[in-house]
């Protein structure tokens, strides 16, 4: 049986896991009743599965590196979460802290905070900023573009801010919706502070980018400010230089063209922070009212400097908020929601897969083998980590957020992967009283009879243990089948988009060739006509211009008109007078063949 007692941290092991419950509310419930118990003394959390999914409940216990429950506030998560990684970046060490979670959890709550509270974001740069204050480089004295090795497109947060207004021009509304922003003052973090090298002076640069559909985007960049398809897609790459001070072999991967703007103070930090944000994809599901639909990374890169102002090293701080994973049925999302959440889904199960692997350790005793370059995901967040990469590799901690009360099959299987350690028990008592938790008072009570029943299980003989193994199994599997079930969904709807937009791809082609055609046969018969009224135009001309001996030949052919016409009435007129009966043929019955032709004018 696993124990779920987080093991001592590997090597291998590059993610601290902590799991953050946020509060329930009426809105967010899926679940009838409260599946998740914190116990944060032990660093565990209880999975009780409700009544109607299991006969056997099984129940499941999850280890992590810590546990912020319900009445958590933002700042007990950011001292023990980001403070060390903030202090790690300053003396030299990339770190990463990301959020995991299903949708709508509070992942983007915990990363960038709501309008009355600051999020771990926020916290960071004023913690870094008020920790700098007047250590910070002079950028007039230093060239900092010249000197930069990253591939990056560098710039000042005025000339900055001035190109993303003069983009958003004509854009009032996302214009003054930036300027009305303004950062929460709570939670005051002014009583903490990083240590600085006292012989430094240190320069600040703010980068963001985003990974959408699997392609990396610059949030900074002001031709997509208010056109997110014009923005071109970057490639993460090597440098092609490296900095004077990094003596390690291998060169860090960079995201090659990014903008990265310096900033002075906190301000100017928040200012990149919101037109970053407001460039952001993010779209209303039936989970999340705003669900973001990309994963956005801010590198916020610390660069130290000698007093002459000569480069010395520097490291970055990744504040990475990936989008939620979600069930197509419940988002109730379809076309282009749907595919997205289909690259959400796919880069997120990758992630998974690195996570559990990172805690394992393989047959020969080595540590298992992380497979970080399936998915862009996973590459951007542990290239730098296991390609040995400049610094010595970095070290990150991952938030998992949970609604204990929101979808529970979701919720398990991301603490599956993402927990530290992981045990299953089977219970003997009535499990009635431990389903009908709904709220903390009664979870708590339950609590004490939880650990009495593991406490009995793990004592208890090896059938027990064989059976709550092969139950956890059989919901694993159950799981993974409505996973595939989804993911087939997924696919099924890409196949008819695809298929639509082919038939509407051959549409269009049936459509062009027949407007081609059309067009041919318009210019024929232009072509047509122009020749029929030259015929005529040149007709006309000939009438106009008619030789002189023209008229001449016209009057005698009317004279000799009228002598006809003279001898055809005589001749006309010697036959009635010959006629014994006047419109009878000779006595043979035969009409006279000059009959009708009395009336007859001849022209
Ligand atoms: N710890 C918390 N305290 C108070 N409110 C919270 C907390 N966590 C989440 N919420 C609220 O729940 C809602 C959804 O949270 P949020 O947008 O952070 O979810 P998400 O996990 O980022 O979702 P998605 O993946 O769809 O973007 C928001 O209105 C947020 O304010």
């Amino acid at each position: 049986m696993e124990s779920a007692k987080p093991p001592p941290p590997t090597t291998a092991q590059l993610f601290q896991v902590f799991l953050r419950l946020r509060p329930t509310s009426p809105q967010s419930s899926v679940s009838e009743t409260r599946f998740l118990t914190a116990v944060p003394g032990q660093n565990c959390v209880y999975v009780t599965p409700p009544q109607q999914r299991s006969r056997f409940r099984a129940i499941e216990r999850f280890g992590f590196t810590s546990i912020f429950d319900e009445l958590s506030e933002q700042k007990d998560v950011f001292v023990e979460t980001v403070m060390p990684l903030l202090q790690q970046a300053i003396s030299g060490r990339d770190g990463t802290l990301a959020t995991l979670g299903v949708t709508g959890s509070g992942k983007t709550h915990t990363i960038l905070g709501s309008k009355d509270q600051k999020g771990m974001t926020q916290m960071a740069l004023d913690v870094l900023f008020s920790s700098i204050g007047d250590r910070m480089v002079d950028y007039s004295g230093v060239d900092i573009i010249a000197s930069d090795h990253t591939e990056a497109i560098l710039m000042d947060a005025v000339t900055f801010h001035e190109r993303m207004n003069s983009a958003l021009d004509g854009h009032a509304s996302k214009r003054s919706s930036l300027a009305h922003i303004s950062t929460p003052k709570a939670p005051d973090v002014s009583d903490l502070s990083v240590d600085l090298d006292s012989k430094s002076k240190y320069a600040v640069l703010v980068s963001m980018y985003e990974l959408y559909n699997d392609r990396i985007f610059d949030l900074l960049d002001d031709s997509g400010a208010n056109n997110q398809n014009r923005r071109k897609a970057l490639i993460f790459k090597k440098p092609s230089t490296t900095a004077a001070w990094d003596t390690s072999k291998e060169s860090k991967k960079v995201v090659a063209g990014l903008r990265k703007v310096y900033a002075k103070n906190l301000q100017e930090a928040l200012q990149i922070l919101e037109h970053g944000q407001a460039s952001r994809r993010a779209s209303p599901t039936h989970s999340n009212s705003v669900s973001s639909r990309s994963h956005a990374f801010l590198q916020v890169e610390v660069r130290r400097f000698s007093p002459r102002g000569n480069e010395k090293g520097g490291a970055s701080l990744h504040i990475v908020d990936l989008a939620g994973s979600e069930r197509a049925r419940t988002a109730k999302t379809a076309g282009e929601r749907l595919a997205e959440a289909g690259s959400i889904n796919r880069s997120l199960m990758c992630l998974g897969q690195c996570l559990q692997l990172q805690t394992q350790v393989s047959d020969n005793g080595k540590p298992a083998v992380v497979p970080w370059r399936q998915s862009k995901l996973t590459e951007l967040l542990f290239s730098n980590s296991f390609s040995g990469a400049g610094g010595g590799g970095q070290r990150a901690s991952m938030i998992v957020t949970a609604d204990a009360m929101g979808d529970f099959n979701a919720t398990t299987q991301i603490l599956r992967y993402s927990a530290l350690a992981r045990e299953v028990t089977v219970p003997r008592a009535s499990s009635r009283q431990i389903s009908g938790m709904s709220d903390s008072s009664a979870a708590s009570s339950t609590l004490e009879e939880l650990t009495v029943i593991s406490t009995t299980i793990t004592q208890d003989d090896s059938k027990d243990a064989l059976i709550a193994r092969l139950i956890a199994q059989l919901e694993e599997t159950e799981a993974r089948w409505r996973d595939a079930e989804e993911h087939c969904l997924t696919i099924e709807q890409q196949v008819r988009e695809e298929v639509a937009d082919e038939m509407e791809e051959r549409l269009e082609e049936v459509r062009r060739e027949t407007l081609e055609h059309f067009e041919m046969e318009e210019e024929w018969r232009e072509g047509y006509v122009d020749g029929k009224l030259e015929i005529l135009r040149k007709g006309i001309e000939i009438r106009e211009d008619a030789p002189p001996d023209a008229a001449e030949r016209i009057r005698e052919l009317e004279s000799e008109n009228e002598a006809l016409r003279r001898e055809l009435l005589a001749l006309r007129r010697e036959a009635l007078g010959r006629s014994p009966s006047k419109g009878r043929s000779g006595g043979r019955g035969f009409p006279s063949p000059l009959k009708g032709m009395e009336n007859l004018e001849i022209y």
